[in-house]
C-alpha cells in the first residue's frame, strides 16, 4: 500500500533522513521508534506531502507524493507533532472549520464531525473552548480532525507525548480502534508505546532505517552472552556453527562481553571455541532478544538492515 524507495532528505550538508526504503501493507500498524532527531518527523512530514524529499520515491498504490500529493493527502490522516489547534474555538466549531478545509462536503460535515467526536470520546467537551481543555483532550481533538475524512491511512506523530497516564491508556485504546479500520504509523521515542500498540517496528538512527521487524520475530530472537579475556575474541566467535552474528557489548577490566545472535543452543560449540583459543571463559548466558535489547543494540550503533 505504502511504498518508500531510497528516501533522502538534507538540511544543507546535514543527512536528516538518509535512503530509507520500506513498505507498509494495507491495515498494518507500524510504529516508528527512535531517539529524538532520528529522522521520524521529517519521514512523516514527506509522506503527507508538507515536507519534500531531497531524492527517492513515495507511493501510495498507485499514487506518488509530488505528481499526486492531493490525492494522497485526502487518503491520510495526519496529527501533527505539535497539532496546530485554534485555542478560542470550541470543539465542534473546530472541526466543522477543518472537515471544510479538508473537503467533506457540506452535507455530511455535521454526521463527520459527530462520528469524530464519538469514536475520540470527546462528547463532553464538545462545546468546549480548545484552550479550556487539558494536554490529553486536545490531543484527541488533534486525532479527531485527522479521521473526519474518514482516511485509510492514519499517521500520528508522538500522540501520547506529554500525556499523563490514564491518558495514555486512552489514547492507546483509540489507536487500537482506529487501526480496526485502517493502516496505522505512530512515530515515538518510548519502547512502551510500539509495543503496546503495534505490530511491526521500523527504528531509525541518526536518518537511517536500522531495524524493519514484526515486533513477535524480534522476541524469539535467541542471543548468548559471553565474557571472555581477550578484546578481538569476536574474530573466532563469528565462525562457531549456529552463531549468525557478533556484537562486541564491553570491555572492561580487560574482560570482554559480547553478544551473539545463535540459532538453537550453541553454548558448548561455544566454550569448546573459547578454549581451543587458549582464552578463558567468565561468563556465559543466554538473553532473550526483545524490542527493549534491540532498541538498546540500535542506540549502541551495532543494529543494521541486512
Ligand atoms: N528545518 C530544519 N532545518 C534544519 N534541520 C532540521 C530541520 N528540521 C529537522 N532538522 C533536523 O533533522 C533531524 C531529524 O529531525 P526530526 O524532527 O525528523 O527527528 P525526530 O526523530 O522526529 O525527533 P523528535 O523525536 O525530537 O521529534 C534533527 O537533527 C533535526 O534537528
Amino acid at each position: 500500500m505504502i511504498q518508500i524507495q531510497s528516501l533522502s532528505r538534507n538540511y544543507g550538508d546535514f543527512k536528516a533522513v538518509d535512503k530509507v526504503s520500506f513498505e507498509i501493507g494495507k491495515g498494518e500498524v507500524v510504529g516508528l521508534l527512535g531517539h529524538n532527531g532520528a529522522g521520524k518527523t521529517t519521514i512523516m512530514k514527506m509522506i503527507t506531502g508538507y515536507l519534500e524529499p531531497t531524492s527517492g520515491e513515495i507511493r501510495v498504490d498507485d499514487l506518488q507524493v509530488g505528481r499526486d500529493t492531493r490525492a494522497i493527502q485526502a487518503r491520510i490522516g495526519y496529527l501533527p507533532e505539535n497539532c496546530p489547534v485554534w485555542p478560542e474555538m470550541t470543539v465542534i466549531e473546530y472541526l466543522e472549520y477543518q472537515a471544510n478545509l479538508q473537503g467533506v462536503s457540506e452535507n455530511q460535515i455535521q454526521s463527520r464531525v459527530a462520528e469524530a467526536i464519538r469514536r475520540t470520546a470527546l462528547g463532553e467537551k464538545a462545546t468546549a473552548p480548545i484552550q479550556t481543555l487539558s494536554r490529553g483532550y486536545r490531543q484527541r481533538v488533534g486525532v479527531a480532525q485527522a479521521i473526519l475524512h474518514k482516511p485509510d491511512i492514519i499517521i500520528l506523530d508522538e500522540p501520547t507525548n506529554g500525556l499523563d497516564p490514564t491518558q495514555i491508556f486512552q489514547m492507546r485504546e483509540l489507536i487500537r480502534d482506529l487501526a480496526k479500520s485502517a493502516t496505522v504509523i505512530i512515530s515515538t521515542h518510548i519502547l512502551q508505546e510500539v509495543q503496546a500498540v503495534c505490530e511491526r517496528v521500523l527504528i531509525m538512527r541518526q536518518g537511517k532505517l536500522v531495524v524493519d521487524s514484526r515486533i513477535e520475530d524480534l522476541q524469539t530472537g535467541r542471543q548468548l552472552r559471553v565474557t571472555v579475556n581477550n578484546e578481538q575474541a569476536a574474530d573466532y566467535l563469528g565462525r562457531v556453527a549456529g552463531v549468525s552474528a557478533v556484537h562486541k557489548v564491553e570491555t572492561v577490566d580487560e574482560l570482554s562481553s559480547y553478544l551473539l545472535d545463535a540459532k538453537g543452543d550453541t553454548a558448548p560449540e561455544v566454550v569448546a571455541a573459547i578454549t581451543e583459543a587458549g582464552d578463558k571463559l567468565y561468563r556465559l548466558h543466554p538473553e532473550t532478544r526483545n524490542l527493549e535489547t534491540v532498541f538498546a543494540e540500535v542506540n549502541r550503533g551495532e543494529a543494521a538492515l541486512t
